[in-house]
């Protein structure tokens, strides 16, 4: 047996014993596979080279914020996957603002209440008609065609869309001035519109070599890889030499500011309702900053100027530029307190310290801000009323409540809504940070039905009362129990 196998394999073929030529054999499959596996490896390593940019960790969601959408890349093509869908359209059912027929019609003085159709038309076209036409919420945001539909797929950072400059020089018409929307200290913001028709709005960074950047680095940190119906959609980027910009959808209907005190009050004022619409999408996108990803996003400049508001009245938190990104449980310090007057937490401006609970109380000024139509800061009213916080807290003191809303509001919200409405407010400019609700806590008081605040929430924020009572370190002295919006607004 073992003398016939000695026989087979001293066999010559081709010149050579057939056992050399299986010893041979075997090395050219061994020196294949070790060939493709090393190609892979090299493959992989290049790959993640060439992402200049840190993946965001998946993300943890935290029960109380469940109705949120997340959005993963998806390495391959670039587009998102949804995880799920969860902050829902409830809150779209219905937008009210109320046209000025004095421009509109050329009756002066009154206004009408329009329900706007979504479909085709834009806010305040039928204001002059008194028409009530039913608001109907546009198709699902994830299910949407992607504004991105028609162009290549590519993106070198493994997420977006990666434009050239030739790209945005044919979509702002050679970034004609014609085009401005904006220009700030960061840059100029234009509007545009890709090829395959798709508006948008294009921020070009300053020709400025570091800082530019830095300034694109932290946009794309921070929303890059995120989506969700309440923050403006970063569509791509054009990186070219020393160019850097950024490419956003367009959100076509001003923003909170222009709403309450410029450019678009010719359309009419807001309603109550289409007011707090705008402050929960805004809440809803903050928890979810905040809450569900990790690191978690401080946005640093929430002010009304930066939520822009779309067909639907459904706000779109902008202008990352400032943002910062932490760990779960992590506060900053700065020396550079960045953000905008008027709005920046006193702890942030005092001593630099940063975490998310800064935002919560921008939040309540933009809140208060929407309530009463005012200005944050305003020198042009009597001392005691520059400071609108300041002046809304003594109000509040003086039972006077119902004297605050915005006269511009023709419907007065119901005295409940009023005050659950600054209740909130006043809990997120409390002075103290700990005291501040989490954003997932403003959604729910701002949702809530039950007045002033869900009994949950009351309890958990007695037991903190309560605690701090037992902490002689915390304990509050009567006099600045009474500047407990609770007790103020005699609940
Ligand atoms: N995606 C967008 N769609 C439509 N308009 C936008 C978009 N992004 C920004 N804008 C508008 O462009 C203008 C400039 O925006 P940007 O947030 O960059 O600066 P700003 O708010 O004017 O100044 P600041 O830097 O002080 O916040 C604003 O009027 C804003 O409403």
């Amino acid at each position: 047996m073992a003398s016939d196998l000695n026989k087979t394999l001293s066999q010559t073929y081709i010149g050579l014993q057939l056992w050399v030529l299986i010893v041979i054999g075997l090395a050219v499959v061994f020196l294949v596979i070790l060939g493709i596996s090393l190609w892979l490896s090299f493959r992989k390593k290049s790959r993640k080279a060439n992402d200049m940019l840190p993946v965001r960790q998946a993300p943890y969601i935290p029960e109380e914020i469940k109705e949120i959408s997340i959005d993963q890349v998806s390495a391959n093509n670039g587009g998102l996957n949804t995880l799920n869908d969860k902050f829902s359209d409830r809150d779209s059912e219905k937008v009210l603002f109320n046209v000025d027929n004095g421009d509109e019609s050329g009756q002066s003085g009154s206004f009408n209440h329009v329900e706007k159709d979504v479909k085709g038309s834009q806010p305040g076209e039928e204001g002059g008609t008194g028409e009530v036409s039913t608001y109907r919420p546009s198709s699902h945001p994830l299910t949407a065609p992607s504004p991105l539909s028609g162009l290549p797929e590519f993106s070198h950072l493994g997420w977006g869309h990666w434009f050239t400059l030739r790209d945005l020089h044919l979509a702002t018409n050679r970034f004609s001035k014609d085009n401005v929307i904006g220009d700030g200290g960061y840059g100029v913001v234009y509007r545009g519109n890709l090829i395959n028709g798709t508006p948008v709005a294009v921020k070009k960074l300053l020709n400025n070599p570091g800082q530019a950047d830095k300034d694109f680095r932290v946009e794309v940190e921070a929303i890059g890889h995120v989506r969700h119906k309440n923050l403006v959609r970063l569509l791509g980027y054009c990186i070219e030499g020393t160019q850097r910009m950024l490419v956003y959808e367009y959100v076509n209907n001003g923003n909170l500011e222009q709403w309450l005190r410029g450019d678009m009050c010719h359309k009419g004022y807001l309603t109550w309702e289409a007011r707090i619409k705008i402050l929960l999408g805004t809440a809803k996108a903050l928890a979810y900053l905040h809450e569900a990803i990790e690191p978690k996003v401080v946005h640093r400049d929430i002010k009304s100027s930066n939520i822009l508001i779309d067909d639907n009245f459904d706000a779109k938190i902008s202008d990352f530029g400032l943002a910062k990104l932490l760990g779960d449980g992590k506060s900053y310090i700065t020396t550079r307190v960045m953000g905008t007057f008027g709005y920046v937490a006193p702890e942030y401006a005092n001593s630099g310290l940063l975490n998310e609970k800064s935002d919560v109380y921008s939040f309540g000024v933009v809140l208060l801000e929407a309530i009463t139509g005012r200005y944050p800061v305003d020198y042009g009213r009597p001392q005691p009323e520059v400071n609108m916080v300041e002046w809304l807290k003594m109000m509040v003191q003086l039972r006077r409540s119902e004297e605050v809303v915005d006269p511009n509001i023709e419907t007065r919200p119901s005295t409940s809504a009023l005050k659950r409405a600054l209740l909130t407010a006043l809990r997120c400019v409390d002075p103290d940070a700990d005291k501040r609700p989490k954003m997932s806590q403003v959604v729910r008081m701002l949702e809530s039905e039950e007045y002033p605040i869900p009994r949950e929430d009351r309890r958990r924020r007695r037991n903190q009362a309560v605690n701090s009572d037992a902490d002689p370190q915390r304990k509050n002295s009567d006099a600045d129990r009474s500047d407990d919006p609770d007790s103020r607004l005699g609940i």
